[in-house]
């Protein structure tokens, strides 16, 4: 269900590293509930579009406001405070940390307890850990990680890490939810098994998902709307059939398979 006011405007955003415009004048606007993707080819400026909405590098030019709130120059903690929550294409978990500690720590600074009732383990203070461990635990049977929750993270086989790497980023209670290439790395079947996961927490928790993923033909199956950068700039912008006929996107793609 989409409504007319974007959640996240993105105007004229760029950034620039020394000589190399990394990503130029890229305008996107993402609407409550929608699934899109966002492709292009190596070195297209994907990773760098991320690190430009979760304030880890502040645009050269443009701007960037999630639900009409300017996010410039704001911190990635605020930003994910704010309701931007993000996965990572090399996988970034707390390894010693256990499965259900990583998530919880994505949702600590969200919970009731007070430092001083954790610090005197005041009644309050369980309270909150049981309340986080429940929390923390729905989150883990959501994604069949439930089992491991006391398995440190770097125990778990590489597409279990990558479904905990998505648990923990919606602990955080995001509104946009950026997915770098979630499906890097998995079997045929676990990625199909992700992609229905993906759709199903999208309708769950209300989310918008932003989408990098190289398998077109799984971003075409699973995608409302789908943005191509190349070069650092949008190439094109529209439904999955409409960037399957792009000529500009055959090109930029030309010797690499566009669609399966
Ligand atoms: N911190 C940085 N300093 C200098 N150049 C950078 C920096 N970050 C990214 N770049 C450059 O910006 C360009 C875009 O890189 P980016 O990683 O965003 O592409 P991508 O589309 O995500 O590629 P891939 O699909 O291979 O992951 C590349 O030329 C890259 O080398």
């Amino acid at each position: 269900m989409t409504t007319n006011k974007p959640l996240l405007k993105v105007d004229a955003v760029g950034i620039q590293f020394g000589g190399l415009k990394a990503v130029s004048n890229v305008n996107v606007e993402l609407y409550p509930g929608e699934l899109i993707g966002l492709i292009g080819p190596n070195g297209a400026g994907k990773t760098t579009f991320f690190n430009l909405l979760t304030g880890v590098y502040v645009p050269t030019e443009g701007s960037i406001s999630l639900e009409g709130q300017n996010l410039r120059k704001l911190p990635p903690y605020k930003i994910n405070q704010k309701g931007i929550s993000r996965t990572f294409q090399n996988i970034r978990l707390f390894g010693d940390l256990s499965v259900i500690d990583n998530v919880k720590v994505a949702y600590h600074s969200l919970a009731k307890h007070s430092m001083i009732s954790s610090i005197l383990r005041f009644p309050t203070h369980f309270k909150g850990e049981q309340e986080m461990d429940e929390r923390a635990l729905e989150f883990l049977k959501i994604f069949n990680l439930d089992h491991y929750q006391h398995e440190l993270a770097k125990n778990l086989p590489y597409g279990q890490q990558r479904r905990l790497e998505i648990a923990r980023a919606l602990a955080a209670n995001p509104k946009l939810l950026l997915l770098d290439e979630p499906a890097a790395g998995m079997n045929p079947q676990e990625t199909h098994e992700l992609m229905n996961l993906i759709a199903f927490i999208r309708e769950k928790f209300n989310l918008t998902v932003l989408l990098i993923e190289h398998d077109m033909s799984l971003v075409m199956g699973v995608c409302e709307r789908i943005y191509v950068l190349d070069h650092g700039q949008l190439i094109a912008e529209g439904k999955p059939e409409e960037i399957r006929n792009n000529p500009k996107v055959i090109e930029a793609y030309l010797g690499e398979e566009v669609v399966s």
